[in-house]
């Protein structure tokens, strides 16, 4: 099993696709199955431990998956039972189904088993659970040990990651081919449990991946403060907000940083603090100007965000200065940080998954969208997506985000393109998160910031 870290996604079509595009190179649609389920089997095999096993099997595939998976379980040795609501109908399955050839229970009628194989719907379910499939899967997950998905748990939604049916989540979920949004996409996610990915060689080009531990250098023996990177944080009505980002910045390994603006008494000394003037921000040697975190909306924003804008700088754009932007074009390097709400003020809530929105978002304005919220979707006007998912829910709390757009700021500043720097910050920061523990509050969070893995 393989963790799901930088792994291709592909939506419910693009996997078809690539399933056409293998059997078009010569595996038939039985031997990719058979690979699948055979995974399936010695997976559940290795878990199982002896216990028994009960495979749920649904009409298509994803019960063709079962089907295979039960029989690797019988060949195994294992006590393995079969339960469904309803015959098999893609040739594939129905030929798992023969090949199976025993007895097949009745999903309504099964008795638990400690160890359970969601194998009903994958990613071709259309509409929420029928009470007389879902009602007998709470109550035999509810009862299992360990309940082990195939491809996604029955009831989510494989492409925008809603759960269309009220069930206990799965502790291990075995992405079959590929990664799908569902796997990283809030609620969906949590349906899941553990994901891991299943490799059936299915070839899966994609421009949206799931994010990954960045490699990061240290500096160059010929390094100093201002080609470490120097980042200025404009601050605003907020002070204590522009400290975090500030102090976030140089604990995310900024050479310098600045401080523009109002600061407040409890700042690391290393941090330069200045009154803010656009003739601030002309210094070539500034790396990223992060401006929003604590801002306000009055007027002075306003020319503070104005003068940011102005001065050509790669900027990191958070908080109160997205609300403030009247163009949402930007014509230099930019990342926007919008947590939902703000999303949803600049671009509206639109149509289409949490991926979708934030690509068209960043299509739209050329800026890299970091899209936050439990998952979190960072998209290049290029097209590049990376999602974020399963981090400290505990970052659900005030200043995190001032955290983040400060950690982003530091990295756009140390020479990475803002892609790149807006995806090792979403995951500098969830790192953080997790050193930090439980009930943390942000000022821990920034000394949590560790760029060693
Ligand atoms: N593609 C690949 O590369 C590979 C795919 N593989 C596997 O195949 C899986 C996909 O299989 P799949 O396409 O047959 O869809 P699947 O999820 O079994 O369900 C479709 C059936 O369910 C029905 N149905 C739907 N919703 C329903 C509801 N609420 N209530 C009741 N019925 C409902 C639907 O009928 P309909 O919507 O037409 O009424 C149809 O009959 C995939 O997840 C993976 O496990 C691997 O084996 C190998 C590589
Ligand atoms: N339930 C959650 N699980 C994981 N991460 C979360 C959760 N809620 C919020 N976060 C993260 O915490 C940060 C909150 O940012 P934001 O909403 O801008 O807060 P603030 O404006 O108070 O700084 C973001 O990085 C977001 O992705
Ligand atoms: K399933």
């Amino acid at each position: 099993m393989i963790p799901i870290d930088g792994q291709a996604m592909l939506t419910a079509a693009d996997t078809r696709k690539a399933e056409a595009r293998a059997i078009a190179a010569g595996v038939s649609a039985d031997e990719m199955m058979a690979r699948a389920g055979a995974a399936v089997g010695e997976q559940v095999r290795r878990l199982a431990a002896g216990a028994e096993v009960l495979v749920l099997c649904g009409p298509g595939n994803n019960g063709g998956d079962g089907y295979v998976a039960a029989a690797a379980l019988r060949r195994a040795g294992l006590p393995v039972r079969v339960a469904t609501f309803a015959p098999a109908t893609t040739p594939q399955a129905r030929a798992a189904r023969e090949r199976w050839g025993e007895e097949v229970e009745a999903l309504a009628e099964a008795l638990p088993a400690p160890i359970l194989v969601d194998a009903i719907f994958g990613i071709g379910l259309s509409r929420a659970l029928d009470e007389g499939v879902s009602g007998p899967l709470r109550r035999l997950m509810t009862a299992a040990r360990l309940t082990i998905a195939v491809d996604v748990p029955s009831g989510v939604s494989t492409d925008d990651g809603v759960c269309l049916s009220d069930l206990p989540p799965a502790n291990l979920t075995l992405a079959m081919g590929a990664v799908k949004p569902a796997h990283l996409l809030q609620p969906a996610a949590a349906q899941c449990g553990t994901v891991r990915f299943v490799d059936i060689g299915l070839e899966a080009p994609s421009r949206v991946r799931a994010a990954a531990a960045p490699v990061i250098e240290p500096p160059a023996a010929s390094a100093h403060k201002y080609s470490r990177g120097m980042v200025a944080v404009v601050a605003g009505a907020m002070p204590g907000a522009g400290a975090l980002a500030a102090s976030a910045a140089a604990r995310a390994g900024a050479g310098y940083v600045l401080l523009l603006g109002s600061a407040t008494d409890r700042l690391p000394h290393a941090i330069v603090r200045r009154r803010f003037t656009a003739e601030a921000l002309e210094d070539h040697r500034i790396g990223a100007v992060v401006i929003g975190p604590g801002l306000g909306r009055d007027e002075r924003a306003e020319e503070r965000l104005v003068g940011s804008l102005a001065s050509g700088r790669p900027l990191v754009i958070d908080g109160d200065a997205l609300r403030l932007m009247d163009d949402r074009r930007c014509a230099g390097a930019a990342i926007l940080t919008p947590h939902a709400g703000e999303f949803d003020a600049m671009f509206g809530r639109g149509s289409g998954s949490k991926i979708d929105r934030t690509v068209a978002a960043a299509e739209g304005t050329g800026a890299v969208v970091v899209h936050k919220g439990p998952d979190t979707v960072i998209a290049a006007p290029d097209g590049r997506v990376i999602v974020h998912s399963g981090s400290s829910s505990w970052l659900s709390t005030a200043g995190t985000g001032d955290v983040l757009a400060g950690v982003i700021g530091a990295r756009l500043a140390a020479g990475l393109e803002p892609m790149e720097a807006a995806v090792q910050g979403v995951w500098l920061h969830a790192e953080a998160a997790r050193r930090a523990g439980a009930a943390f509050i942000a000022d821990d969070l920034v000394d949590h910031l560790t760029l060693t893995a």
